[in-house]
């Protein structure tokens, strides 16, 4: 783990404040791909949407990467954005290009580290290397490396080629999904992270509340409807379901998270498996790739690196949630 500075890689542990609390930094690259090319809001480069001209690299063992591939499944984009998938352990050089185990290499440039994509889009780069990363193969440059940017980019700016009547995110219910997401990523998106990887028993303490106050208001919510806005799929469910999928195989017992586990919640669990039963969202969850890296690579916590062999899970077995479909 580490991130490059003026575009030398440096081997550093992730940040915390004074208190002990993790600090996620803010990612740097921030340009949009658009239908018609320019930039924008406040943006000055433009990228204009084209089959086969862009490129996502992720790791299968991240959360935030993983919300780009369900994205790009869902909206049948695969045989128009291509992808790398990194190796799932990230050691003293960050996330590497290993083609092994799942992991593909970087199928653009060969090269063996992801922070080599960084250098090769700014070699003057300081900050952290992160994924997913969307590249632009024309320009050779990241266009971004938000995750929740690049999934409204991979809603509506390809729908050209993609399936344009899925709409993950409509006008009419943007204001719901904003408020879910505001409750959803710092309490339990980032949450599970603010405990693990906080370093004072208060710092892990607090995160661990607002975590399970969180869960439990959600589980209270899919106690009336199918799905976070309604009935409807939308972003704020696959944003949450990244989380979901790696909380009893992971974040319980390596970031110690287990107040409860997902599998102690009849809504929550039932609607994992429904979002998991998705066609074509299966096929995005790989869980040798999230148990190995997390377990693997996070040293500082798990010094021995064993990756435990269970839980038993069973996301394909039958869920409850037809109970809220609408009578015709
Ligand atoms: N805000 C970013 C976060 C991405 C992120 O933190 N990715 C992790 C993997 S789960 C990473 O690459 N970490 C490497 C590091 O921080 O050095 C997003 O949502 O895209």
């Amino acid at each position: 783990m580490g991130l490059l500075i003026e575009g030398k890689w440096q081997d550093r542990p992730h940040n915390t404040d004074s208190g002990g609390r993790f600090i996620r930094t803010e990612s740097q690259w921030r340009d949009w791909i658009t239908r018609d090319g320019a930039p924008a809001e406040g943006r000055t480069r433009g990228f204009k949407a084209e089959p086969g001209r862009y490129h996502l690299y992720v790791s299968l063992a991240c959360p935030w990467a993983h919300r780009t591939l369900i994205f790009r499944a869902l909206k049948k984009l695969e045989g128009i954005i291509s992808v790398s998938v990194v190796h799932h352990f990230m050691g003293e050089n960050g996330w590497t290009f290993k083609a092994e185990d799942g992991a593909t290499g970087d199928t653009l440039y060969g090269l063996d580290f992801l922070h080599q994509v960084y250098a090769k889009a700014d070699p003057g780069y300081s900050g952290r290397v992160t994924v997913p990363v969307l590249w632009d193969k024309e320009q050779e440059t990241i266009v971004n490396n938000e995750s929740s940017e690049i999934i409204r980019m991979l809603n509506s700016a390809f729908d050209q080629w993609g399936d344009a009547g899925l709409d993950f995110y409509p006008a009419a219910l943007r204001a719901q999904i904003d408020k879910i997401n505001a409750l959803v990523y710092p309490a339990i998106n980032n949450g599970v992270y603010r405990a693990g990887f906080a370093t004072a028993q208060k710092a892990y303490e607090e995160a661990f509340g607002e975590l399970f106050l969180a869960l439990d208001t959600i589980e209270e919510r899919l106690s009336k409807q199918r799905y976070l806005t309604g009935e409807h799929i939308t972003e704020a469910d696959w944003r949450l379901f990244t989380t979901l999928v790696r909380f009893d195989p992971v974040y319980v017992g390596h970031f110690k998270c287990n107040l409860r586990r997902i599998a102690d919640y009849p809504n929550l669990s039932n609607y994992l498996r429904d979002l998991y039963q998705v066609p074509g969202v299966s096929g995005t969850v790989n869980l040798h790739h999230i148990k190995a890296h997390y377990y693997g690579s996070h040293r500082s916590i798990n010094p021995t690196g064993i990756v435990p062999a269970g839980p038993e899970l069973d996301y394909a077995a039958p869920h409850d949630r037809g109970r809220f479909r609408k009578a015709a």
